[in-house]
């Protein structure tokens, strides 16, 4: 996940079924920005029925990325419609791989922070497969889970190192149940961002 633009504040990024959006709420509640799930918006657009949601739904049930425009152009019209009130983007899940991320810094803007959460393999598994049982998510299924974490793992850690670089992570260890570890790694992050 991003906080993007001028009020930037933090930032995190973590594998599918990490947490990454039951930590977003958590941080929405306590900090008051806008939470932005790239697969949220895109799960809209399949719900939209729209041509276009019938071609993001049948990648997005073989847990593939769908074409970089389509889903920078979706978080970029969801900023633009909360500018005006807008305390700070949380984007949650993007980018997931770095030419998204530079993308994203050509098109919007550059991150401030990046907090990355790792959380182990079995732990993301375990999880999407217990949410697989209410969530009626077409990915939440162990052959789809499965893909989803090889791209995570192929795609998206490489964004962490490219943006160590620019030395904006932050890493929590969060391979135990305890929320409230991640969140008072939070509220030390958060304040300590410009
Ligand atoms: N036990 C436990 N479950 C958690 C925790 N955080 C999230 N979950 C559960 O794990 C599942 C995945 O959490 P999400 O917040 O949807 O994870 P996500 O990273 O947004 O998942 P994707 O949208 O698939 O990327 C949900 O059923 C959550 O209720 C945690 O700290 N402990
Ligand atoms: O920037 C993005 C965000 C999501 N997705 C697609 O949307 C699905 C659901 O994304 P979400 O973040 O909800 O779940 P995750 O992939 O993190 O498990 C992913 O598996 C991808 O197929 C994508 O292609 N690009
Ligand atoms: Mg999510």
């Amino acid at each position: 996940m991003y906080c993007i633009f001028d009020q930037i504040n933090a930032a995190l990024v973590r594998g599918p079924g990490s947490g990454k959006g039951t930590q977003c709420e958590k941080i929405v509640a306590k900090y008051g920005y806008t939470h932005l799930s790239s697969g949220d918006l895109l799960r809209a657009e399949v719900a939209s029925g729209s041509e276009r949601g019938k071609q993001l739904q049948a990648i997005m049930q073989k847990g593939e990325l769908v074409p970089l425009d389509t889903v920078l152009d979706m978080i970029k019209e969801a900023m633009i419609a909360k500018a005006d009130v807008s305390k700070g983007y949380l984007i949650d899940g993007y980018p997931r791989e770095v030419k998204q991320g530079e993308e994203f810094e050509k098109k919007i803007g550059a991150p401030a922070l990046l907090l990355y959460v790792d959380a182990k393999a079995e732990t993301m598994v375990k999880r999407l497969m217990k949410r697989g049982e209410t969530s009626g998510r077409a990915d939440d299924n162990e052959e789809t889970i499965k893909k989803r974490l090889d791209l995570y793992y192929k795609a998206t850690e490489p964004v962490i190192a490219y943006y160590e670089k620019c030395s904006i992570v932050r890493k929590v260890s969060r391979n135990t149940e305890r929320n409230m570890m991640l969140q008072s790694n939070m509220t030390s992050v958060l304040s300590l961002t410009p």
